[in-house]
């Protein structure tokens, strides 16, 4: 899938709800009340992931997750980021 330009980027991520743009990524931190509540939001994303066939990368502490998107075949943002922000959103709306 091809890179989007920085302005379609920058387009793009004022749709999303959680997320920043970075220069060649995208990136969103949510609070849960405990470990356990964010194991299962990892695992919501960890089935969306498989289902759009893109991968997050992941960060967890305690009940603290960030997940971070880029594409890597494409050294940087596509619509594939921003379309599984868009389904990450819609899993806490
Ligand atoms: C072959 C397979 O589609 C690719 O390796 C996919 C898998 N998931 C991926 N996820 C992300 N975030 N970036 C990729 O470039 C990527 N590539």
């Amino acid at each position: 899938m091809e890179k989007l330009r920085k302005e379609e980027a920058q387009d793009l991520i004022k749709r999303l709800k959680n997320w920043k743009l970075q220069d060649e990524q995208i990136s969103a931190q949510w609070q849960f009340t405990d470990f356990t509540e964010a194991m299962v939001f990892i695992n919501k994303v960890a089935i969306l992931a498989e289902r759009h066939g893109h991968h997050p990368e992941i960060f967890n502490v305690y009940n603290r997750v960030r997940l971070t998107l880029t594409t890597h075949d494409a050294g940087g943002l596509t619509q594939k980021d921003f379309d599984l922000a868009m389904a990450i959103d819609e899993l806490l709306s």
